[in-house]
């Protein structure tokens, strides 16, 4: 639905030329949520220029819909513009119109005729849970009401794509939160495809199927959420499951596992606690549970773990045996490690280097 290839754009600035976008491949299928996430200057508002076709990139497709938008006039640019539902960190409502005549504008715009108008508006109201405030004007609305109606509006035309350029950044964590289900609920109803363009990578975990970080207009991660936060040494993994660093050094060895499955109650297995269960037999070591993070999102578990291994167990022994029951495993470098250990965890500190250059 979304399909961004090799995307470029450089401005010239007084200082020299910036690459705001350098190389983005951004893949993204009809009916996901997608979350690109990334720090002030990372180049989001860039993409989200490029996407709309207001920026034309220096080079590089942009296609939405099988279309593509960089190679368009300014009237097709427009009515490729149509096929996208904007949602804004400020909603920009006209504050002299109504909930439901808000709604209504985009529907006037394109000619829609009044009964099919009105019928449509009531419809948009009741998907996002507006209905009693149809008549409200917006300073008489909350700003998650607010929010709703730049929602409802985004849909009127019935586009393919909804992008959502941080559409919380300006909400309190319950109303975050709120919006964020009525987007999943916007999707699971209506099938749109959305793109969520956010710096709080919290708002990441709680709706989205799959990810893009972007650094310095590059992608530095990429793929479903799964797959991502379970990757070696993935920045994402550890902002959304933070582990504290240990009070103070003990004898032990550390490493960091990521874990991504089913949820246990909803009948997944429990592959982490299995894994480790064996690993303590394997090694007849106790294996020391640090610090974690374990989070459920849906149906989907996500954890990051660090454990202590004894100065008596092997580490690369024990790195191999939890891989092997598909658990991403990192050996933390540190001062902690006894004189013993530290020998082989900069081996296989080295060779994890090696297999995540692989990788990339
Ligand atoms: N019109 C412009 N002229 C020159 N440089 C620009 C222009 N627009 C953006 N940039 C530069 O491109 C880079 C990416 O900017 P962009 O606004 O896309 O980042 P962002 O991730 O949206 O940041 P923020 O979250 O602060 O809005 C930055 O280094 C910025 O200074």
């Amino acid at each position: 639905m979304i399909s961004v290839t090799d995307l470029r754009k450089v401005y010239r600035a007084r200082s020299g030329e910036v690459a705001a976008l350098d190389g983005i491949d951004l893949h993204v299928a009809a009916g996901e949520i997608h979350g690109v996430v990334g720090r002030s200057g990372a180049g989001k508002s860039t993409l989200v220029r490029c996407l709309t076709a207001v920026e034309r990139p220096t080079s590089g497709s942009v296609r939405i819909d099988g279309q593509e938008l960089t190679s368009l006039g300014e009237a097709g640019r427009r009515r490729a513009r149509r096929r996208i539902g904007m949602v804004f960190q400020h909603v920009n409502l006209l504050d002299n119109r109504s909930a439901a005549a808000n709604v209504a504008f985009p529907l006037e715009l394109a000619g829609v005729r009044r009964t099919a108008r009105r019928a449509r508006t009531a419809e948009l109201l009741e998907l996002v849970g507006l209905t009693d405030r149809a008549r409200a004007y917006p300073a008489q609305l909350s700003g998650g009401q607010r929010q709703r109606v730049g929602i409802a509006r985004a849909l009127a035309t019935d586009p393919a794509v909804l992008l959502c350029d941080e559409p919380t950044s300006a909400l309190d964590v319950t109303t975050t939160r709120q919006i964020l289900r009525l987007i999943k609920d916007v999707r699971d109803r209506l099938g749109v495809t959305v793109l969520l363009i956010t710096h709080e990578p919290s708002v990441v975990k709680e709706v989205c199927d799959s990810v893009t970080l972007l650094r310095d207009g590059r992608v530095a991660e990429q793929g479903d959420l799964a797959t991502v936060l379970t990757r070696q040494s993935s920045r994402l993994a550890r902002d959304l499951l933070p582990i504290l660093p240990p009070d103070q050094p003990g004898p032990f060895a550390l490493l960091e596992v990521s874990f991504a499955g089913d949820h246990p109650a909803g009948g997944g297995e429990h592959r982490a606690s299995l894994a480790f269960a064996q690993l303590v037999r394997h090694l007849d070591a106790d294996v020391a549970v640090l610090g974690g993070a374990v989070e459920t999102y849906g149906a989907q578990q996500f954890g990051r773990l660090r454990i202590g291994l004894p100065p008596t167990a092997s580490v690369p022994d024990a790195v191999a045996f939890l891989r092997a029951r598909g658990l991403t495993t990192e050996i933390v470098p540190g001062p902690t490690a006894t004189e013993e250990t530290t020998a082989e965890t900069k081996e296989a500190a080295t060779e994890e280097t090696a297999w995540g250059r692989a990788e990339r």
